[in-house]
């Protein structure tokens, strides 16, 4: 049962400050090593994107917390759960940092628009922030950058000068300014990405927590990507502008429902990604990208493979002539938006650069060098400890990129080279998996037959649900002028893995959804253990629900063999258009102007799963990717090969 809430209007009154036992803060120091002392400031945002500020000690627990916030936000605790990243808390609170956000959900997950969400309520909440209007979460001493921009922003919005909302993009970001008026950063607010409940573009549909854009990115986390990025740019390597996620309160924030012109608009705070404003003259998709200083995309590209960028369309590369003059030799490159970076499985990439002439250019002493030193394990346990509600399986993707990289490399491919592999194809409408996601599906399947020491007789032919129309024999034949053979003979009729994966994705969705149905009813009588089911759902969401039954067939070469073969009979259709800017991806088709998300997110397939592996499994899975690694790369270098020889013979045939 729902109990009433406050109005939507109320509901948007983003509350960042009241009274005990939710208390006001003034600044960070009094806190440093508060975590050792059990003491601990955190910022709860609900689902909508209210954000209150709140004291944790010693002894609160889940539930101690979730007492008060009902107080706030008159929800009872059964109905209610709370999060950090992946750990959805139940009781223990130290996985809690101190001034990270909380995740505070209603556990009805699948509500009617008329459902009330979590709002605070009362009059005596609002407006009542003490703290200062923009303070940096985390103390991390890789953000001192930051530190100067926001002291001048904050003298500014004393004295009056208001941030400018940004036109471009399909999330909300605002400008903001110093006193003499000049724009010195750009604040993306949590609650306003595409999708999110405060989008201000009409991109709405979604409440935080929820697959984005991309399902591999939650609505609601892109902010911390755009930090992760930063901080994984050691060096300054690739020039990204320097990021934190602050919480910032001002007037000039979208709330929906609220009118944006009304005088008396009121202060609201929100969890957002604050990012250095760069001058530039243009972005990549305005300018000859012949002049880019080879070393600048090299070192952009590197960036984006360590990070599975899925957005790095032009318009996230911003153009600076150093010259002035507009000599095209002379400009700088700056890579912005890293929203859609380490999504929580592996899928498209998107990498700009791929076929600019610079990226087929080997690499630099410099850029070996920084590769080789590139420790993946390392940067881990640095994001753990600057972003600790970072999700493990975005992680694992750093990690598996990174060694994909270095292994790539110590091969001797080019950056397009190594872009190209981890890049999926479409055929006639049909998403293929990558090659880098074929070595990923043959490392799986080594270890679940590990596992599963004999597959044949543990497995009866019932489990097969995909067949393929495919002869009992292996399949040879010539692809771009390299031989290949797939050794398929042994398991005569196969089930194809890639159909299984996605069929698989929507039975858990199917599942879920009769699961959130039930916990709907048992939940008005009050029953408490489907509260459990739900959290385990939960988890299911985070760790992609672990299938010891998939099978892969077995394929004896990699790479060629997959790639440029259709594995089934499944039709994945992929309504994108690769090299577009998101914004362009996505078109207004509904009268009122709002975009539902459900409408609007494009298909996307899912061929690996790298979250739901116990840690053990992790391990050995990353084992034999790395022995995979080795014939994947020999191959993509005959390829390369081969297809040198034929340009060369096409030139040659044409005199
Ligand atoms: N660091 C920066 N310095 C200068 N301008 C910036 C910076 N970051 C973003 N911008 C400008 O703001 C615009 C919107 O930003 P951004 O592309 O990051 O938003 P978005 O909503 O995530 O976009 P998209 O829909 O393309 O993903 C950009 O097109 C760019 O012109």
């Amino acid at each position: 049962m729902s109990r009433k809430l406050d109005s939507p209007v109320q509901t948007q009154m983003a509350v960042a400050i009241f009274k005990s036992p939710i208390r006001e803060f003034h600044g960070n120091n009094k806190y440093e090593g508060g975590q050792s002392t059990g003491r601990r400031r955190v910022f709860v945002q609900t689902e909508r994107g209210c954000v209150l500020d709140m004291e944790l000690d010693r002894n609160d627990n889940a539930h101690t917390v979730k007492r008060r916030l009902q107080v706030a936000f008159n929800v009872p605790t059964d109905e209610s759960s709370l999060s950090f990243g992946d750990v959805v808390l139940k009781n223990d609170l130290s996985a809690v940092r101190h001034d990270f956000p909380l995740l505070l959900t209603r556990n009805i997950m699948h509500r009617s628009s008329s459902t009330p969400c979590l709002s605070p309520r009362g009059n005596d909440l609002q407006q009542k922030d003490k703290s200062g209007p923009i303070e940096i979460l985390g103390q991390s001493d890789r953000i001192f950058r930051v530190k100067p921009l926001v002291k001048d922003i904050v003298k500014a919005i004393k004295i009056g000068v208001d941030p400018v909302p940004a036109n471009g993009g399909l999330g909300g970001a605002y400008y903001f300014r110093n006193s003499r008026g000049e724009f010195v950063a750009i604040v993306k607010p949590t609650d306003e990405e595409p999708f999110a409940p405060n989008n201000p573009k009409g991109f709405i549909g979604k409440e935080l927590g929820q697959p984005g854009l991309k399902r591999s990115v939650r609505v609601g986390e892109t902010g911390v990507r755009e930090v992760a990025a930063y901080l994984l740019d050691f060096d300054h390597f690739a020039n990204v502008p320097p990021t934190a996620l602050v919480k910032i309160t001002h007037s000039i924030f979208n709330v929906n429902g609220v009118n944006p012109n009304n005088p008396f608009k009121k202060l609201v705070s929100k969890i957002a990604s604050f990012q250095q404003f760069i001058p530039h003259n243009f972005d990549a998709s305005d300018y000859g990208t012949s002049s880019f200083p080879v070393a600048s995309v090299h070192r952009i590209g590197i960036l984006d493979i360590r990070i599975f960028n899925t957005d790095r369309h032009g318009g996230n590369l911003l153009v600076k002539k150093l010259d002035g003059s507009g000599m095209f030799n002379k400009v700088e490159l700056i890579p912005i938006d890293h929203g859609l970076c380490l999504p929580e499985t592996l899928e498209d990439p998107y990498f700009e650069w791929i076929h600019w002439p610079q990226a087929s250019i080997p690499f630099s002493l410099d850029e070996l060098k920084y590769i080789e030193e590139l420790d993946p394990i390392r940067d881990c346990e640095m994001l753990r400890a600057e972003l600790p509600m970072i999700r493990e399986a975005c992680l694992r993707v750093l990690l598996l990129c990174t060694i994909f990289l270095k292994e790539a490399v110590a091969s001797g491919l080019c950056l397009a080279e190594i872009g190209e592999m981890m890049s999926r194809e479409f055929r006639s409408e049909e998403e293929e998996p990558s090659e880098l996601e074929l070595v990923c599906i043959e490392a799986r399947k080594l270890i679940t037959e590990r596992e599963l020491p004999s597959p044949r007789t543990d497995m009866g032919e019932e489990e097969y649900q995909f067949d393929i129309d495919c002869d009992d024999a292996d399949l040879e034949g010539c692809m771009n002028g390299v031989p290949f053979h797939i050794g398929i003979g042994n398991l005569g009729s196969f089930r194809n893995p890639l159909s299984k994966l996605d069929e698989s994705i929507e039975e858990e969705e199917e599942a879920e959804e009769i699961l959130e149905e039930e916990a709907e009813e048992i939940l008005e009588d009050g029953a408490e253990e489907l509260l459990e089911e739900e959290e385990e759902v939960e988890k299911r969401n985070v760790y992609g629900g672990f299938q010891p039954l998939l099978r892969i067939p077995s394929v004896s070469k990699l790479s060629i063999s997959l790639k440029d073969m259709t594995l089934g009979k499944k039709t994945i259709n992929i309504n994108k258009h690769p090299g577009a800017k998101l914004e362009d991806r996505y078109t207004t088709n509904s009268s009122s102007g709002h975009r539902s998300a459900n409408e609007q997110l494009p298909a996307s397939v899912n061929f690996v799963k790298l979250g739901d592996m116990t840690k053990e499994e992790w391990g050995l899975f990353l084992e034999k990717f790395q022995e995979l690694l080795h014939p994947a790369f020999t191959n993509r270098k005959s390829i390369t090969l081969a297809q040198r020889q034929r340009q060369r013979l096409g030139t040659s045939c044409q005199f």
